[in-house]
């Protein structure tokens, strides 16, 4: 019998969540019947979509949601061998059993000298949704000036970077000096902190006195308010995600932005990255591609232990990571 260790929503978040808001299962695995398989993980991601869709589809005592790298550990399904890696989204838990229905393979030709871990990140979720979102919603052209925020994160980073490869002119912002060094240093045409400059509106004019044609927007709330108005006419806006607005307590009343949107006769957009589930094999072959020709960039913040689950989870949402932020048992 294998003991599997699980982190389980304890006690719904109130703002930002706490350490103690989490408990640590152990959950005795049955044996394995025909068709299934056991697997342990290896890596696991802790992403910001968990803080909002804990509170929309999680009961308290449930295991947290989540997606991982996992091992298969022992097989009774034919089409699944021990030892091989598969991407699972079995939420926070160190062993599982599956039937393999849930489980994606490692494209066949991922170099064994590249991490697995960037199945989570570029070469992931994170990554389709720079791909998919820039392509389909953006619709960015060569020679258009793009803005990203949370730049230096799993999504950001590879939006930017993207967007180069597609000949645009690419600006970030993030919330450290040595976020921003890393922008420049995977090619960011103009970064900066957001939270030291003294005014956001004259840092966006300042790094695109021309505006901007497409806004792939990760942060929401004030940001965008300011940001929509130095789109340039018939500019596009992706909304991804909105991780300013996930840890308050308090709805924010922002500006209203009916009036640039009419006056500059702007496209906004959300989307989330499922909506292109049955793409996602045209999106990872791209990503690999870029990323293995050294073309796409790739950065990991690795909190090592299983047992530090919330903790990285809770650094992720307060700004500590550069790049993706994942879990290594
Ligand atoms: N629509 C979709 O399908 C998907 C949407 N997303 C969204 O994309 C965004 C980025 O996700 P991901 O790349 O995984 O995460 P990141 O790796 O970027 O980590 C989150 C980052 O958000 C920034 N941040 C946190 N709080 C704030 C705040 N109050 N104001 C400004 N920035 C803040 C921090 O960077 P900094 O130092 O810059 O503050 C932090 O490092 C999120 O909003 C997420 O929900 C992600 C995947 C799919
Ligand atoms: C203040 C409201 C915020 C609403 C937007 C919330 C989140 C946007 C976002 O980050 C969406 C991410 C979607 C990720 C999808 C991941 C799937 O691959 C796996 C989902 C997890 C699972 O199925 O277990």
């Amino acid at each position: 019998m294998v003991t599997a260790k699980a982190w389980v929503l304890k006690k719904h978040f109130e703002g930002f969540p706490k350490t103690s808001d989490f408990d640590l299962k152990m959950i005795e695995l049955p044996n394995l019947k025909d068709g299934e398989l056991l697997l342990e993980s290896v890596f696991l991601s802790v992403d910001p979509y968990m803080r909002p869709y804990s509170q929309r589809d999680m009961k308290e005592g449930d295991i947290m949601i989540g997606t991982q790298v996992a091992r298969i550990v022992e097989s009774k399904n034919p089409a699944f061998t021990v030892g091989a890696f598969v991407v699972a989204r079995s939420g926070w838990r160190t062993h599982f059993i599956s039937d393999g229905k849930d489980l994606q393979h490692f494209p066949s030709n991922w170099p064994e000298s590249l991490p697995k871990s960037l199945a989570l990140g570029t070469v992931g979720m994170p990554g389709l949704t720079a791909y998919f979102g820039l392509l389909e919603v953006c619709k960015v052209k060569p020679g258009e000036t793009v803005l990203v925020n949370a730049a230096a994160g799993a999504v950001g980073s590879v939006v930017g970077q993207l967007a180069k490869i597609g000949g645009c002119k690419v600006v970030g912002c993030a919330g450290s000096d040595d976020k921003v060094a890393y922008l420049k240093k995977i090619g960011f045409d103009e970064a900066f902190n957001y939270k030291t400059v003294t005014s956001l509106d004259e840092a966006l004019r300042k790094a695109s006195p021309d505006g901007y044609d497409c806004f792939f927007d990760n942060v929401g709330g004030e940001f965008a308010s300011i940001a929509i108005n130095q789109m340039k006419k018939y500019g596009r806006i992706a909304v991804c995600g909105a991780i300013s607005q996930y840890n308050v307590s308090v709805p924010q009343k922002g500006p209203y932005m009916q009036v640039p949107m009419i006056f500059q006769e702007l496209q906004m957009k959300g989307f989330i990255v499922t909506r292109w589930n049955n793409r996602w094999e045209e999106g990872l072959k791209a990503l690999l591609k870029w990323v293995v020709e050294g073309k796409v960039k790739c950065h990991e913040h690795v909190t090592e232990g299983f047992e530090n689950m919330p903790t990285a989870f809770i650094g992720m949402l307060k700004g500590e990571n550069i790049g993706k932020a994942i879990v290594k048992v």
